[in-house]
C-alpha cells in the first residue's frame, strides 16, 4: 500500500515542484494538499493542469480528516511548527523543508513525537550537495579550531538565518573546538556586526546573514588556521528541483523511527 501523503505549501515554489514527482512514485500517494488560497478546489486545477483527484484544503487541521501516514510542510517560518504538532498528534509522520525553527522548536517537537510514537525528519536543505556541505564541513571542524559562517539569500527571505545556515551552525556548535577570537563581549565598535550566535562561550558558531537581491541561497563556511583558510560553499540554483529527491527519500524513511531527525546526512550511509 502506498505512503499517503498531505502537502502543505502545495502550490508555492517547492510544493509545485513536489506534485508531480509524488504522482510518478508508485510508493506514495499525494491524498490532501494545503494552500489557503485554493482551498476547496481540485490540486490539479489550482496548479493549472488537469484535474487530480487531490483536494486543497485551507489548513493542515483540516486536512488531517483525509487518512494520511505523513506530512510534508513547505510552507512558511510562522505556521511550521503548528502545522507539524497538529500531524504528529494524529500519529503522523513528519517532514519539514519549512526553515525558521531551531533547536529548542525541534526539542518540543521531539517531546510530542515520542508521546505520539511518530518520527519526524527536518532538514534545512534537502539538496544533496548542501548536505555534502554539512558532511565535510563537520569533517572539517574535527582538525581546524575556528570557523564561522557566512549566509546568503534574496532580499525578500523571511527568515535569517535560513533553514541551511541554521542548522549547519547548530550542528557545528556540538562538535566544534573552542574559537581564538576575541569573545564578542570584549569587541570595540558594534559588537552585533560579529554576527548572531549559536552554541555556548567559545564553542558558539557565528553566522553572517546576508540579504540582498539577486541571490537565491548561498551558504559559505570558512574554517581558518594561521596562515591558511578552507572556505566550503553551497550555492543554489533558480528551480527547487534539488529538493525533490531528498524530500520524498524523508517521505519514504520517517515512518521508521520515533523522535526528531535533523538533516538529511541522517539518512545517508
Ligand atoms: N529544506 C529545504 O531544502 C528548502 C527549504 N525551503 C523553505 O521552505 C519554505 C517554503 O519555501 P517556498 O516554497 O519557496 O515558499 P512559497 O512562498 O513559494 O510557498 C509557500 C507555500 O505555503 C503556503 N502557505 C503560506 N502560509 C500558509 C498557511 N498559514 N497555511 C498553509 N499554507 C500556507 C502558501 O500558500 C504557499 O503555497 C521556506 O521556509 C523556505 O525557506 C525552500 C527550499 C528548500
Ligand atoms: O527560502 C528559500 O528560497 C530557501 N530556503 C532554504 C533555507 O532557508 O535554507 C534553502 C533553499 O535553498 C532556498
Amino acid at each position: 500500500m502506498p505512503i499517503r501523503i498531505i502537502l502543505a505549501g502545495a502550490t508555492g515554489w517547492v510544493g509545485r515542484a513536489l506534485v508531480p514527482a509524488l504522482a510518478a512514485a508508485p510508493d506514495l500517494e499525494l491524498v490532501a494538499g494545503v494552500a489557503r488560497s485554493h482551498a476547496g478546489k481540485d490540486l490539479g486545477i489550482a496548479l493549472g493542469d488537469a484535474p487530480s483527484g487531490v483536494p486543497v484544503f485551507a489548513s493542515v487541521e483540516e486536512a488531517l480528516a483525509v487518512p494520511a501516514d505523513v506530512l510534508i510542510d513547505y510552507t512558511k517560518p510562522g505556521v511550521v511548527k503548528a502545522n507539524a504538532l497538529a500531524a504528529l498528534k494524529a500519529g503522523l509522520g513528519v517532514v519539514i523543508g519549512t526553515s525558521g525553527l531551531g533547536a529548542a522548536d525541534y526539542a518540543e517537537l521531539d517531546a510530542v513525537a515520542r508521546q505520539h510514537e511518530a518520527g519526524l525528519l527536518a532538514a534545512g536543505n534537502f539538496s544533496i550537495t548542501a548536505t555534502l556541505l554539512k558532511r565535510f564541513a563537520l569533517e572539517a571542524a574535527k582538525y581546524v579550531v575556528d570557523v564561522e559562517i557566512i549566509d546568503y539569500a534574496s532580499a525578500g527571505k523571511l527568515d535569517a538565518p535560513s533553514g541551511t545556515g541554521r542548522e549547519l551552525a547548530e550542528a557545528l556548535a556540538e562538535v566544534r573546538q573552542p574559537a581564538t577570537s576575541r569573545p564578542v563581549a570584549d569587541v570595540v565598535g558594534v559588537p552585533a556586526t560579529r554576527g548572531g550566535a549559536f552554541g555556548e562561550g567559545a564553542r558558539e558558531v557565528r553566522v553572517h546573514a546576508l540579504r540582498l537581491p539577486s541571490f537565491v541561497l548561498g551558504v559559505e563556511t570558512i574554517f581558518a588556521a594561521p596562515d591558511e583558510r578552507l572556505t566550503i560553499r553551497h550555492d543554489a540554483g533558480a528551480s527547487a528541483a534539488p529538493y525533490v529527491a531528498g524530500t520524498l527519500l524523508a517521505a519514504r524513511k520517517v515512518k521508521g523511527w520515533i523522535g526528531v531527525r535533523r538533516g538529511l546526512d541522517t539518512l545517508l550511509d
